[in-house]
């Protein structure tokens, strides 16, 4: 695990920024694609502004989301709008976004077809993760109601997830898939976070931290 500190919140955006413009673009050199995992709500918002101005051969990457709520994009609460708000803009409008959400009413319903498309691009080549004051990650919540199975050695590539902390039914990537990425970083920005992440390190156990499921051989930005 390493831990970057930046200047500013606007050095860590565009930096992370520029640490994922570049592992994507090594990984189409290598391997022809790439996939990229992101996080969705209040904080990665300026790094999807700026990746979405970087010139990379954007029609060979697939993006998804790590988790979504399960809510339709006319939502405010919607990941996915704002991934087309803010990311799959200007030179990244080319990327194929392979979605979380699909209309129905429950997340268990169109499980099986979303992790279909997910699947064909395993490994994630870069995965973006964020992380709640609560020490949960993706949609992986402590108390959440199947945060053991989201562990599991042999867990599906996606999971239903409802927990107290959630407004919403939420549907996550599993922990296997979201460690099993080439590139691992993780976007945390103000003291509190700080705090919660050096509780997580102490506490290392992923049922009561989840994101200590994900910390070993991560990159974790931080700005004040
Ligand atoms: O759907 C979501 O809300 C996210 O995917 C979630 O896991 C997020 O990364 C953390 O909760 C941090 O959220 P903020 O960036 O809003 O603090």
């Amino acid at each position: 695990m390493k831990f970057v500190e930046y200047s500013s919140r606007e050095a860590l955006m565009t930096g992370l920024a520029s640490h994922i413009a570049q592992e994507l673009t090594a990984e189409i050199a290598e391997t022809g694609s790439a996939a990229l995992a992101v996080p969705g709500g209040s904080t990665p918002g300026p790094i999807f502004d700026a990746l979405s101005q970087v010139d990379l051969p954007w029609e060979k990457v697939s993006v998804l989301l790590g988790d979504e709520r399960w809510v339709p994009e006319t939502s405010e609460r919607s990941n996915t709008a704002l991934l087309r708000r803010r990311l799959l803009q200007n030179k990244a409008a080319r990327a194929t976004l392979l979605p979380l959400y699909a209309p129905a009413d429950r997340p268990e319903d169109r499980l099986n077809e979303l992790s279909q498309a997910i699947e064909n691009v395993l490994p994630l080549s870069v995965c973006v993760m964020g992380m709640g004051a609560d020490m949960h990650t993706v949609s992986i919540f402590p108390e959440a109601d199947l945060l053991a199975e989201a562990f599991a050695a042999d867990a599906p590539v996606l999971l239903p997830m409802r927990a107290p902390g959630a407004p919403e039914p939420r549907i996550t990537l599993t922990a296997r898939v979201l460690a099993g990425s080439k590139h691992r970083h993780i976007l945390i920005t103000g003291a509190e976070k700080r705090a919660a992440l050096e509780r997580a390190i102490l506490i290392n156990d992923p049922m009561k931290a989840p994101i200590c499921a994900v910390l070993s051989g991560a990159t974790i930005h931080w700005a004040d």
